[in-house]
């Protein structure tokens, strides 16, 4: 059977910027531009020329080498020609392939927002469409609000889109502008324009918003009924709670039978294998948190934590994934927590280089110990390192590298003569090292930093192999309030060659608790390269 070609629409650049918190700059539009094209997507959509300089200048050269290079503009407006439209000039004068122009298709947004006739707004469209036509470029025209339009008043929905393809607008883009409309009403609306406006569903796309969590589904419900354009964002970034996201809807269509069965994508599965690389680094550009449950592409989109799922997935994968996690770049991950049985800490241990018989007394104690501990309020599925110690350490195989026979911390706040506050922190450890006892003492930042630095300013013999590690990141937790509480810290150390590891100390003192998590890390990273030096 041959394949039906969907093309992707990528707005990242235009309504991902309009993202509250999210202002790209040059050149990050450039790099994201290079990835998405590098990826397959057909259509980069690099924002609105002429509204601003950093648009104005991105469309000064083409940032793309494959996909069409597309820039975003309105309609030209009621009482100008196309050609004196200031908004459209600025389209037009871009070095871009093609133009989309958002064009109303809501009468009562033509009466409110344009201010105009509905026959002028349908005159708007043709000339401008005409006008991007005219100019070489591939013409586009997104039908602002068509679903609430065409539920108001369906006659005038319908002659905006058909004036559009009429005038020779290359796709007519139906959008869920305010993200309320339901898939069952997209797709009957959708088999609507195709039957009654005679627009074929190869010219027709989809942009849908996010604001009931269904774009994703909107833009395959969209799909089904027969339009063969999907326009969305990186991790769904977009105007209020998103666009549609192409980082699940490009797997489910080349994973999911429904879909690959019928239609193929400029998206090799090659690529699709950098799918999460891709979403990581766009996260990482945008200064923010990866979310760890996106589909596909999340920190746990693959993650099992529960002993019966982890026990079928160690025997056939397939018993709880429902795609296989290379296929989008993202592993499979077996955690270890009090949910987890023997498979779970067998696969755990292994990972780490330990072996265990599932039959070894030692691991039934072990995992009592771990369930135990995270009743205290430790968690050991975020802090690799601890739980490898602990581990370790009851398998009997760390030395103790050094003994710390005690520690002090004081914090003390001053005030100037002009009434500045001045908050100084100090701390005193020692430490017992084959018999020889050395004592440390720093300033820091707050406590938790002058005892850092105390622990790690002289380990003797031992010195030179933590020289170039660095608390990264703190974290404090108060796990229940009250006079009861417990603090549960997590420190993430990193060393001189980039590599990351996190610690957990938990305790009903913050100090106490930090000084564990500290102790645990300068601990694991000891223990790893006195192992690396005997193995070479
Ligand atoms: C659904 C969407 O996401 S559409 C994209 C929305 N994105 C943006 O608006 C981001 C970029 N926008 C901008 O930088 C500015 O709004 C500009 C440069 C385009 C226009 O700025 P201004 O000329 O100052 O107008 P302003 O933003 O105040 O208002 C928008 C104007 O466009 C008109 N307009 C809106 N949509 C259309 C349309 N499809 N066709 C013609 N005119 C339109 C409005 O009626 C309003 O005109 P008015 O000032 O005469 O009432
Ligand atoms: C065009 C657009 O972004 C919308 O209608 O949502």
């Amino acid at each position: 059977m041959t394949k039906e070609r969907l093309y992707l629409f990528d707005t990242t650049l235009r309504d991902g910027q309009q993202t509250p918190g999210v202002d790209f700059a040059l050149e990050e539009k450039r790099q994201i531009a290079a990835w998405l094209d590098d990826f397959g997507i057909d259509y980069v959509e690099g924002g609105y020329p002429g509204a601003n300089p950093t648009d104005t200048a991105f469309f000064s050269n083409k940032a793309t080498k494959s996909a069409t290079f597309t820039a975003f503009g309105m309609t030209k407006r009621a009482g100008v020609s196309a050609s004196n439209d200031p908004g459209l000039a600025g389209t037009l004068a871009s070095k871009a392939d093609a133009v989309c122009l958002v064009a109303k298709s809501w009468d009562y947004h033509v009466r409110v927002a344009l201010g105009c006739t509905l026959d002028e707004n349908l005159e708007n469209i043709r000339q401008s469409v005409e006008a991007i036509v005219e100019s070489g470029r591939e013409a586009l025209i997104d039908c602002e609000h068509f679903f609430d339009g065409y539920k108001a008043n369906k006659d005038y929905a319908l002659d905006c889109a058909k004036t559009a393809f009429d005038a020779g607008a290359r796709w007519v883009v139906l959008c869920d502008t305010n993200g309320g409309t339901q898939p069952i009403d997209v797709c009957a609306i959708v088999e609507h324009v195709i039957g009654e406006a005679g627009i074929p569903g190869e010219r027709l796309g989809i942009h849908a918003h996010d604001d009931t969590g269904q774009a994703v589904a909107n833009s395959l419900a969209a799909v089904n009924a027969g339009v063969r354009q999907i326009q969305g964002t990186l991790n769904g970034i977009g105007e209020r709670c998103g666009n549609a996201n192409l980082t699940s809807i490009i797997p489910t269509l080349l994973l999911k039978e429904s879909f690959a069965a019928r239609f193929e994508t400029g998206i090799t599965q090659e690529k699709l294998k950098g799918l999460t690389r891709l979403s990581r680094m766009f996260d990482d550009l945008l200064n923010r948190m990866p979310d760890p449950q996106a589909p596909y592409v999340g920190a746990s989109a693959f993650a099992t934590k529960a002993g019966i799922h982890a026990s079928a997935l160690l025997k056939e994968p397939e018993t709880y994934e429902h795609v296989a996690p290379e296929s989008v770049g993202n592993a499979r991950r077996v955690m270890v927590s009090d949910q987890g049985g023997k498979a779970n800490f067998i696969e755990g241990l292994a990972r780490r280089g330990i072996s265990v018989r599932k039959d070894d007394p030692r691991l039934d104690t072990l995992i009592a110990l771990v369930k135990e501990r995270e009743a205290e309020g430790y968690a050991y599925e975020d802090a690799d390192a601890s739980f490898e110690m602990l581990a370790r350490r009851h398998l009997g195989a760390v030395p103790a590298y050094f003994n710390v026979t005690s520690y002090r911390c004081v914090v003390e706040r001053r005030i100037n003569a002009v009434g500045e506050k001045i908050d100084l922190a100090e701390a005193v450890v020692k430490v017992e090292i084959d018999g020889e006892e050395k004592m440390s003492v720093a300033e820091g930042k707050g406590p938790v930093n002058a005892l850092d630095v105390a622990l790690r300013k002289d380990l003797g013999k031992y010195q030179t192999l933590i020289e170039d590690i660095e608390l990264v990141d703190y974290k404090v937790r108060i796990l229940n309030g009250g006079t009861e509480a417990v603090t549960r810290v997590m420190i993430e150390t990193r060393d001189g060659q980039g590599r990351h590891w996190t610690t957990i100390g938990v305790s009903d003192n913050v100090i106490d608790a930090s000084f564990e998590a500290m102790m645990d890390s300068i601990v694991y990273c000891l223990f790893e390269r006195l192992k690396a030096q005997k193995a070479a």
